[in-house]
């Protein structure tokens, strides 16, 4: 029985907006008042095509969870049950945590910041656990959450590319989510970019060349009919399809526009 899968990036946090344009990672961002109407106005794209979530996933992150409550309380779904994880977290952004963009973009030339910023196999250098945006001592990635799936340890990781990301996402896609899609479940998870980008790279075989150039709008809702085959695969019925096609370009521009000097 076919699924429906709602992938959603949270709304624009404080450090997304242009004036302040810092790398977030792990650091636990809130949302801008823009990210607050952003993750209500995806709600109402959920209400006005009656996509009606059974199950829903975030990150840890305060960005994830209050967009994801405000999406399911325009839809009164506040009641559905909710899961969180740290492997739908952002990707770790090392050392370019708390920086702003163009500090780093000067500081690497715009072809290694690309590399950095969109390579699908490069992480930036690791992040020092002296930094004040470290996440080891943070209780959400305390031992005792641990979720079994494997040995990865939270607490411990440093810097992660697209690649590393994947890695610690697909545990947790083919045992605690994919589940719910093989029982024709509508499954929303509200998550981040790079998250987002990891599971478009899987539905639609993306080349790891190809998925440099691909963004990710903040809060706008995208629907992928899917199936589950039966070697456990997580297959694509129908194209990805964003439910507000022209938010969602402008909001690609403005992720672009982020990681280029002005001109
Ligand atoms: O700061 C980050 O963690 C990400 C997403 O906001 O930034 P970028 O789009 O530059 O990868």
């Amino acid at each position: 029985m076919p699924g429906q899968l709602i992938l959603m990036r949270h709304g624009q946090s404080e450090w997304t907006r242009p004036q302040v344009n810092r790398f977030a990672g792990w650091v636990d961002v809130p949302l801008s008042s823009q990210g607050l109407q952003q993750a209500r106005a995806a709600g109402k794209l959920l209400e006005a095509q009656e996509l009606k979530p059974d199950v829903a996933f975030t990150s840890l992150l305060t960005r994830s969870i209050i967009s994801a409550n405000l999406v399911l309380d325009q839809i009164d779904r506040l009641w559905i049950p909710v899961e969180r994880s740290w492997r739908l977290n952002e990707r770790h952004y090392g050392a370019f945590q708390g920086q702003t963009r163009p500090a780093m973009l000067a500081e690497y030339g715009q072809e290694r910041f690309n590399i950095y910023r969109r390579s699908y196999d490069v992480a930036p250098p690791p992040l020092a656990p002296s930094s004040p945006y470290w996440q080891g001592e943070d209780p959400r990635y305390a031992p005792t959450w641990a979720d079994g799936l494997d040995d990865f340890d939270p607490a411990h990781i440093r810097s992660e590319s697209l690649q590393d990301l994947t890695t610690r996402l697909l545990p947790y896609l083919r045992q605690c989510i994919q589940p719910h899609l093989a029982q024709g479940q509508t499954v929303l998870v509200v998550t981040h970019g790079s998250v987002v980008r990891a599971l478009m790279k899987v539905l639609d075989q993306v080349s790891d060349q190809d998925i440099r150039s691909i963004n990710v709008p903040t809060g706008v809702p995208m629907v992928y009919q899917v199936a589950v085959g039966p070697d456990g695969d997580l297959q694509r019925l129908a194209p990805g399809r964003y439910l507000d096609p022209a938010a969602a370009r402008s909001g690609i521009a403005q992720v672009e526009a982020l990681g280029s000097n002005p001109a």
